[in-house]
Parts: structure tokens; C-alpha cells; sequence
């Protein structure tokens, strides 16, 4: 039986609707998108989120940044594309997919110097919509490779949520145990909170239960107990961005997890699509590291649960050095180290 998954976007009446993951999971409310502003904003303000989504969705801001450009001067387009293309690349740092979507926008772009206004914004959005295709088929290939490494009857452990609410379908480290489920394999997840933002409480807990997933709901600071009562087979994450020797960059507290597992000698497997390598980068160190706003870990939907004025620092990520990582599993195949010389055999 294949799994029903809820769809964080969707392209309807020319208009881009994005289910506001800041209400779920109470409530499943889908907004409509339709400038490169608010397109901006909802990535910023992590109306939607996730790497993979955060990459198709700015793909679909620069289809609509298309559709408000009105020179039928090639360059005078390009120019605007650019430009908008420059603003949707300063919603958030750290996830390459932004910036490799945004690149393939405007490369696409450039090779309609010939075609009509009408044309270039016809071509642009169908490039959105096939980049938001090919995440459909990655996950599931991501999903079959990992699964190949995996036995009927594990406990998994995962972090933050790198499922179908931040990519599309069976997401990326959701998808092994979306396809065990399918083949009625007795495969158990605990999920990670995840603080501050509470990804793994409010929307990984939410989307594997409504999947039909056997998901058990923990505090970030309990996952080093249940590694350390050896209920934990493997800990599979998904990635903001995997540099050239392996080093990813991930939800805050995911290295920490990675070390836990290390000492508990427990396999630690990310899970990512190639759009999220970025092999221009040698090392985790050059990775920039998004810090966010107080608020979202001094209060939580407007309860304050620390003193207002208290100082805080916010990292949104951090990097797992990749000597902790046992292999990196993509829709190409599986990435054993050393991964300096093996990820880039994968293009
Ligand atoms: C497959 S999603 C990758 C990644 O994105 C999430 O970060 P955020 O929720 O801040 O966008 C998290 O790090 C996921 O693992």
C-alpha cells in the first residue's frame, strides 16, 4: 500500500499555495504566494522550510518573478532575473539548495534570449515544476538505497525533520522508513524534538504518524540515554549541505548525535540529494552558519519560557565532521569514505 503524504506546496490557478508549517501541526492551512516577496518571506520566516523544499519553492519565486517582468528586452529581463535571484539568495544561508536552484533558474533563462516575454515565463515556470518533479523520484531513490543498508525489525533515531514537509513525498531521511512501512517491514523511529523550532516535535512526529509510521516522540536531550540502552540501530538525518570531504552541515544538535553515536558505535547515515553537495566547498569550516532570532528560544508562539532580556545565541545548524558519518546515502547511490575522493564520482 503506498503512503498518502500531505504536500507542503502546490502550483494551482497560476498561483503558488504553501501549507504554513508555523501552525502545524494543529492546524493545515495553505497560503497563497504570489510575488517574490512574499515568496522571500515565507522561506525567511520559515512558513516552509527544509532544504530540498526551500529549493524548490524559489524556484517557483522565480517563475513568478517572471511573470512580473514586463520588458520583451532579453537583457533588461535577465537584468530583473538577476536581480531578484540576488534577493531570494538572502532568505537563508546555509542550505545550498536555495543557491543551486536559483543558478539553474537563471541559467534556464539565459537560453531563451530568442523567445517571446510570453515563452520565457511559460518555460520558467515548467523548469519550477520539473525541479519539483525530480525531488519526487530522488527521495523514493534515496529511500530504496538506504533501505538496502537496513533490517526488517530496527529502531531508527532521526533529527529535526527531513521529511515530506522539507522536500517532496518520501522526503530524504523519512524515506527508508515511509518504503519499510509499505513493505509491512517492523521498523520503529524515535523522533528528536528538536529545538527551538521543534521540527521533529510538531511536524516529523506529525507526518510519520499520519503515514502510519511507528514514531515515538522524544526531548533532544534524551537520545543519548536511549543509544546508551542500546535500543537504537541506526540514526539516519537529512542535510542542509554536504561539502566536498563530507563534512554536513545539518539541525543543531545533529553533530552532537553523530559523536553519541560514534561512542555507542551505532551507524550514522545522512541522507541527501546530490542538489545539496556542494563540491565547491572543501570544508565544513566554510559552511555559513545561520543564527536566528532570540525569540525562537526565549518563547514559543508568544509564551515566554525564558527572561525577555536574557542573552541568547541561536544557531540554527552545525557540522558534522565527517569522520562521524558512516556513509552518505543519495538517490545516486551510497557514499562510503573517503568521501573526498567519493562524492565527487557521483557527478
Ligand atoms: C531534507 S531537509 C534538510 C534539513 O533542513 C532542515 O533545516 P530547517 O528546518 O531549518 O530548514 C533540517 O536541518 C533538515 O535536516
Amino acid at each position: 500500500m503506498t503512503t498518502e503524504f500531505l504536500k507542503p506546496l502546490e502550483w494551482k490557478d497560476n498561483t503558488l499555495y504553501i501549507l504554513n508549517q508555523l501552525k502545524l501541526p494543529e492546524v493545515e492551512e495553505y497560503n497563497p504566494k504570489r510575488t517574490v516577496e512574499e515568496v522571500f518571506h515565507a522561506i525567511r520566516d520559515m512558513e516552509l522550510r527544509g532544504a530540498p523544499l526551500i529549493g524548490i519553492t524559489a524556484a517557483y519565486g522565480m517563475a513568478i518573478a517572471a511573470q512580473h517582468i514586463n520588458s520583451e528586452d532579453h537583457s533588461e529581463f535577465m537584468e530583473e532575473m538577476q536581480k531578484q535571484a540576488s534577493y531570494l539568495g538572502e532568505s537563508r544561508p546555509t542550505a545550498v539548495n536555495l543557491f543551486w536552484a536559483l543558478k539553474r533558474m537563471i541559467a534556464k533563462a539565459m537560453t531563451l534570449g530568442e523567445v517571446s516575454l510570453e515563452e520565457k515565463r511559460k518555460v520558467l515556470l515548467e523548469e519550477a515544476m520539473i525541479i519539483h518533479k525530480e525531488d519526487i523520484a530522488i527521495n523514493r531513490a534515496i529511500g530504496e538505497n538506504l533501505i538496502s543498508l537496513l533490517k526488517e525489525d530496527m529502531t531508527l533515531m532521526t533529527h529535526c525533520n527531513a521529511g515530506s514537509l522539507a522536500t517532496s513525498e518520501y522526503g530524504t531521511a523519512t524515506a527508508p522508513m515511509y518504503i519499510a512501512k509499505e513493505l509491512g517491514w517492523d521498523i520503529k523511529v524515535y523522533a528528536n524534538e528538536t529545538r527551538p523550532y521543534l521540527q521533529g516535535a510538531r511536524l516529523t512526529a506529525y507526518e510519520l504518524a499520519r503515514g502510519g509510521v511507528d514514531v515515538t516522540l522524544i526531548t533532544d536531550n534524551m537520545a543519548g540515554f536511549l543509544m546508551s540502552q542500546g535500543k537504537i540501530d541506526a540514526i539516519i538525518t537529512g542535510a542542509d549541505r554536504v561539502v566536498a570531504n563530507g563534512d554536513t552541515a545539518n539541525k543543531i544538535g545533529t553533530m552532537s548525535l553523530a559523536v553519541l553515536a560514534k561512542y555507542f558505535n551505532i551507524p550514522f547515515y545522512v541522507a541527501v540529494p546530490t542538489p545539496t553537495i556542494d563540491l565547491d566547498m572543501e570544508t565544513g569550516k566554510e559552511i555559513p552558519i545561520e543564527e536566528r532570532g532570540h525569540e525562537e528560544v526565549t518563547s514559543w508562539f508568544g509564551k515566554q519560557i525564558a527572561p525577555k532580556d536574557i542573552k541568547v545565541y541561536n544557531p540554527a545548524f552545525d557540522v558534522t565532521p565527517n569522520d562521524l558519518i558512516t556513509a552518505i546515502v543519495t538517490e545516486k547511490g551510497i557514499v562510503y569514505p573517503p568521501f573526498n575522493e567519493n562524492l565527487k564520482k557521483l557527478f
